[in-house]
This record gives structure tokens, C-alpha cells and sequence, in this order.
């Protein structure tokens, strides 16, 4: 697969998403990490997007409840590239009844190469990092190419 370089802005759209299990500990980091977070732009879904904004008055696009559509909305934003960074508690002790939506998310984020955080420790690492403020380069598959070469088929 060809790839080119297209930027992430120095304000980035960030994707918020905790199954019930982790809402808790997203709420409670949300509000340790305010100051960082009240300078991107937060989308979220639907039940996450909703405890968030009452909790931090965070501002927050809310998207559909994930079991009904919203992490393939959030994956549908990530290919369109209006998603640049996913903070997904996703909980490991617990089944959901849309886990092939949960893991096309993750599948998706992991293609077009966004920063992706799984837990509080990665997060505490991604929303430290300087890289926050600037514009950083990013290797994404080269979609032009890739259809050219299907187009051959
Ligand atoms: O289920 C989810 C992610 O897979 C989250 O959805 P809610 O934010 O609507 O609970």
C-alpha cells in the first residue's frame, strides 16, 4: 500500500468513547485533563458524549449510543479524516453485544494511523505530550493509488 503524509492540526478533533464499565474512569479523567481537552474539539458517543458535557461542561458533538450505531459513525468520521485522535476505555471484563462495531472502530483508527489510547495510562501519555499543540505529520494509505490500482483490476 502507497502512503503519503497528511497532517494532523494542531487542534484536533478527539473521539471520547467508554463502554459502561469504564464511564466512571473516563468522567473522572475528563475532568483532570479539562484544561488540555477545552482547547480541542471533543466528539464522543451517545451515552459517553452526554455524561461527559453534564459532568465537565465540556462541549461535546454527540454522535448515536454505541451499541446503536455510534462507533460505526466514529469510524465513518476517522476515514473521512474529521476524527484525528481516539481515547476509547474500552472494558476487558466485559462483553458487548456490539463487539464487531468495537473492533471496526479500532480497525479503522489503526488504518487511517490516528493516535488511539486504550487505557488511562496511555491517555495520561497522549494528552502530556507536546504534540497536543502542534501539527504533527502522519503516514496514511494513499487513497488516490490505492483506487488507481483497483481500477486496473
Ligand atoms: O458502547 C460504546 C462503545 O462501544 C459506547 O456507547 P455509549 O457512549 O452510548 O455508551
Amino acid at each position: 500500500m502507497d502512503t503519503k503524509i497528511q497532517p494532523l492540526p494542531a487542534t484536533k478533533h478527539i473521539a471520547l468513547v467508554a463502554h459502561d464499565g469504564k464511564k466512571a474512569a473516563l468522567r473522572a479523567w475528563c475532568n483532570q485533563h479539562r484544561a488540555v481537552l477545552s482547547q480541542h474539539v471533543l466528539y464522543a458517543t451517545g451515552t459517553t458524549g452526554h455524561i461527559i458535557e453534564r459532568d465537565t461542561a465540556l462541549p461535546v458533538t454527540k454522535l448515536l449510543s454505541g451499541p446503536m450505531g455510534g462507533d460505526q459513525q466514529l469510524g465513518a468520521k476517522i476515514a473521512e479524516h474529521d476524527i484525528h485522535m481516539l481515547i476509547f476505555f474500552w472494558d476487558p471484563l466485559a462483553s458487548q453485544p456490539h463487539d464487531p462495531d468495537v473492533k471496526a472502530l479500532l480497525r479503522l483508527a489503526a488504518v487511517w494511523n490516528i493516535p488511539v489510547a486504550c487505557n488511562e495510562a496511555t491517555a495520561d501519555m497522549l494528552l502530556s505530550s507536546d504534540l497536543m499543540q502542534c501539527e504533527i505529520d502522519r503516514h496514511l494509505p494513499d487513497y488516490d493509488k490505492y483506487l488507481a490500482t483497483r481500477m486496473d483490476k
